[in-house]
């Protein structure tokens, strides 16, 4: 086994160890599963969480899944080569996702279905390989965006959470980079020359505007407030852990 030696800066496993410890995400012998799309997030967390299994006090194991939703313009295949150099389960489920959103979708967007479609493979894929935790790459930017995204088109102070339990209650979903911002783990991924696979479904193009549009306006308000991103998690602090409730 090839083993690549990569230095991860010191406040990254500071913060993701914080929030892992804060949300209570991993238990001992905890069997996770984390959602690797091949962007520079994910690829991140994969090698957070190398380092936590021989460094974390406690026993857990996991694996790594990537859905290729056979989309022109985002082509995952080079990870199955990448992650053959680690001796990590990995699992690389295909499904057309536009074949089965021409036979079923109705009414939502493209990008909603696709999302939705892709995180029952990954339950599913949990559940044949018997993994009770599914780890997911967004970072504080995408909680903060999601916050003004909820509250400005929906009325509610909503946003993901760090740790909740699925409607199925077989499974638990974590954030681990819940405390992260975006550009650490951008410079991270420079730095150690992540194989970054690039997405450009033409689908999410459209979609993400108006998080673009958030996220734009969040960092220009950062520069005027340089504690906004803090400030925005202990206002969501609160909300983040689900798996206290039903
Ligand atoms: N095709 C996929 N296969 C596996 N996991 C996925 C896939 N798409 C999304 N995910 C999971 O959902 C998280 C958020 O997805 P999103 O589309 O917002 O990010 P991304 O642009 O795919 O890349 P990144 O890994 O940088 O977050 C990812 O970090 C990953 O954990």
């Amino acid at each position: 086994m090839v083993n690549p030696r990569i230095v991860l800066p010191k406040l990254l496993v500071k913060l993701v160890g914080r929030a892992i410890n804060d949300f209570k995400m991993i238990k001992k012998d905890d069997k996770v599963l984390l959602a690797v799309s091949g962007g520079k997030d994910s690829l991140s967390l994969f090698h957070i969480f190398r380092h936590f299994l021989v460094s974390a006090p406690i026993y857990f194991e996991f694996g790594v899944v990537t859905i290729d939703p056979k989309i022109d313009g985002f082509e995952p295949q080079a990870l199955e080569y990448f992650f053959r150099k680690f001796d990590t389960p990995y699992f690389f489920e295909t499904f057309s996702i536009m074949k089965q959103a021409e036979k079923s979708m109705k009414g939502n967007s493209y990008c909603s279905f696709c999302a939705r479609i892709k995180r029952g493979l990954m339950y599913q894929v949990a559940r044949r390989e018997g993994y009770n935790v599914l780890a997911l790459g967004h970072h504080l930017d995408d909680l903060a965006e999601s916050l003004m995204m909820s509250m400005c088109h929906n009325g509610k102070i909503q946003t993901m959470k760090a740790h909740y339990i699925n409607d199925a209650k077989d499974l638990r979903v974590i954030r681990p980079l819940t405390y992260v911002r975006e550009r650490q783990l951008a410079d991270f991924a420079k730095i150690t020359h992540l194989p970054v696979i690039k997405d450009s479904c033409p689908a999410c193009y459209q979609m993400p505007t108006e998080r673009m549009h958030f996220k734009k306006w969040l960092l220009t308000e950062e520069k005027r407030t340089p504690n906004l991103y803090k400030n925005l998690l202990s206002a969501m602090k609160p909300m983040l852990d689900e798996t206290k409730k039903g």
